[in-house]
C-alpha cells in the first residue's frame, strides 16, 4: 500500500491512475470563478522570489536560455540535454494573446539568479470534436539542478494554475517524458538518420552487426533537391489560405488546437534555426499541401569531438493533393540540406503512414499527453492526437 506516492498529484484535479472512464467528458474540479482565486502568489522558501520574464528584454532571455541549457530535459541515459535557442524561446513563448504573468520565474533574492521557471500560453482547444475550451499550454517547467527534490515544482505548478485561473481559464494541456497521473495518451517518438556517421560517432545510433558505415550512408542518402512540383517556403501572405485548410485537416483528431490566422502567421512564418514551413502551390496558385518542422538541438553531454546534436522535429502539416509520405520525404531532403543530423517525429496524427517507408527507427522513450481538470470519457490512441508541443 503506497501511501506516499503522488503526494502532490493526488491533491490535483487529475484522474487517479485506476479511475474508471465516465459516460461523458467534463471538468474534475467544482466550477469556480476568478474572484474565488487567491490574489497573492504562493509562498516560496525564504531567499527566493517570483518574477515575470519579459523575453523582449535581453537579460531575461539570456537568463532563461542559461537556466534551460544547463538544467532542462535530458534523455534517460543523460547523454543529451535540450538546447532551446534564445530565438526559439521567443518564438515559442510569445504567441498572439500571451499574458505577461504567464512566464513565471523564481529568482534567488540576493543574487537575482534565475533558478526556476514555468510557462503558459493560451490555446483554443477542441476535444472529441465537440468541446471547445480556451485553456493554457504548460511547458518549460525547470528547477536548477542544485535545488531538486525540495518540492519546488508543486509550488511552480500551483502558482501558474493560480495565474491561469485568474484569467477565468480552468484547464491545461501539457506533455512530459515522465509518467504522472494521468496520461490521456502515450505517444512514441521516432528518428530518421540524416547524418548517420555523426549519429554513430556520438552513440545516438549504432552500426548493425553486418553493416558497414558505407552501407548505412548509402541507405540514408537523400537527393540534393526537393522532388515536389510547386513546393516553396510559406510566407505570411499564405496565412489566410493555410489557416482554414490546416484547421480542416485537424478536425479529424480528438485533441487539437484550433489556429487563428494570427496564430498561423506567428507559428509558421519561417525563422532560421527555429521554424521551417513549406506549401505546395498548384499551377493555378492554389495551396494544396503544407508541412513544417522546428529546430531543437541537444547538447551532447561530455563528448570529446561533438558538442551539439542538430535535430529537426516534425511539426504541423496537411495534405489535400500530395501524399503525406512525399511531403515528409521532401522535409527530410530540406532538413539534410540545412545540415540537420536527425529528423524526429511522433506516432500521432497520421504519422504512422510514413514512419516505416521513410526509414524512421523507434526512439527509446515515450511522450505522455496530459489534460488538467478535464476527465475524458475514453483513452486516446496516439492517432487521435492532433497537437504537437515543442
Ligand atoms: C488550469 C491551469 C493549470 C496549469 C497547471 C497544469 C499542470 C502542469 C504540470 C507541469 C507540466 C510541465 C510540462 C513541461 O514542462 C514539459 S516536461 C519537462 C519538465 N522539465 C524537466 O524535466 C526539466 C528537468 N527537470 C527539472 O527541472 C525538475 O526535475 C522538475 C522541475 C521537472 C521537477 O522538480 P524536482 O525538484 O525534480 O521535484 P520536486 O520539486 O521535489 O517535486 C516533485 C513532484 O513534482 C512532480 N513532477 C516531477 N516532474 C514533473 C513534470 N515533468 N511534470 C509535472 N510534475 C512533475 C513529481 O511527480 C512530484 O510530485 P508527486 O509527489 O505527486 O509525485
Ligand atoms: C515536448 N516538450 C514538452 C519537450 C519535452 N519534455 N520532455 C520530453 C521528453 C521527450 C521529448 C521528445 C519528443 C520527441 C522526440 F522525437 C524525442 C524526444 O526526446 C528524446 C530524448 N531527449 C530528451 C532530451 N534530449 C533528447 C520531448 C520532451
Amino acid at each position: 500500500l503506497q501511501t506516499n506516492q503522488w503526494q502532490f498529484w493526488n491533491t490535483q484535479p487529475v484522474p487517479k491512475m485506476d479511475d474508471p472512464f465516465p459516460e461523458n467528458s467534463g471538468p474534475i474540479d467544482v466550477i469556480k470563478k476568478p474572484e474565488d482565486v487567491q490574489k497573492e502568489p504562493y509562498n516560496l522558501p525564504a531567499g527566493f522570489e517570483w518574477c515575470n520574464l519579459n523575453l523582449k528584454n535581453k537579460d531575461d532571455l539570456d537568463q532563461l536560455y542559461t537556466l534551460l541549457v544547463e538544467n532542462y530535459v535530458e534523455d534517460d541515459d543523460n547523454m543529451f540535454r535540450f538546447d532551446y535557442s534564445r530565438e526559439f524561446l521567443r518564438w515559442a513563448l510569445s504567441p498572439p494573446g500571451q499574458y505577461e504573468d504567464w512566464l513565471a520565474g523564481v529568482r534567488v533574492t540576493k543574487t537575482k539568479k534565475l533558478v526556476g521557471f514555468i510557462s503558459g500560453i493560451p490555446v483554443h482547444m477542441v476535444l472529441q470534436k465537440k468541446d471547445n475550451i480556451k485553456m493554457t499550454e504548460i511547458n518549460f517547467l525547470c528547477v536548477n539542478k542544485k535545488l531538486r527534490s525540495k518540492r519546488l515544482a508543486p509550488v511552480l505548478i500551483k502558482e501558474i494554475t493560480r495565474r491561469v485561473n485568474i484569467k477565468n481559464m480552468w484547464q491545461a494541456v501539457y506533455t512530459a517524458g515522465v509518467l504522472i497521473p494521468k496520461p490521456i495518451s502515450i505517444a512514441q517518438y521516432f528518428h530518421r538518420s540524416l547524418n548517420p556517421k555523426k549519429l554513430i560517432e556520438i552513440n545516438f545510433s549504432s552500426l548493425g552487426k553486418n553493416q558497414t558505415m558505407a552501407r548505412v550512408q548509402k541507405l540514408y542518402k537523400l537527393p540534393e533537391e526537393t522532388t515536389i512540383q510547386g513546393l516553396r517556403p510559406f510566407t505570411k501572405k499564405d496565412a489566410a489560405a493555410v489557416t482554414p485548410l490546416l484547421n480542416k485537416y485537424l478536425e479529424q483528431f480528438d485533441l487539437y488546437h484550433s489556429f487563428s490566422v494570427e496564430d498561423v502567421k506567428h507559428y509558421f512564418t519561417p525563422v532560421e534555426n527555429v521554424i521551417y514551413s513549406y506549401v505546395v502551390e498548384s499551377q493555378d496558385k492554389q495551396i494544396t499541401d503544407f508541412f513544417s518542422f522546428y529546430c531543437l538541438p541537444s547538447t551532447i553531454i561530455n563528448h570529446p569531438k561533438h558538442n551539439q546534436l542538430r535535430a529537426a522535429y516534425s511539426y504541423y502539416h496537411f495534405s489535400t493533393a500530395t501524399p503525406l509520405k512525399d511531403l515528409i520525404y521532401n522535409a527530410l531532403i530540406l532538413a539534410k540540406k540545412y545540415d540537420f543530423d536527425v529528423f524526429n517525429a511522433l506516432n500521432l496524427m497520421e504519422n504512422t503512414q510514413f514512419l516505416d517507408e521513410l526509414l524512421f527507427s523507434p526512439g527509446d522513450g515515450n511522450l505522455h499527453y496530459y489534460l488538467y481538470n478535464w476527465r475524458l470519457s475514453e483513452q486516446f490512441k496516439p492517432s487521435q492526437l492532433g497537437m504537437v508541443l515543442v
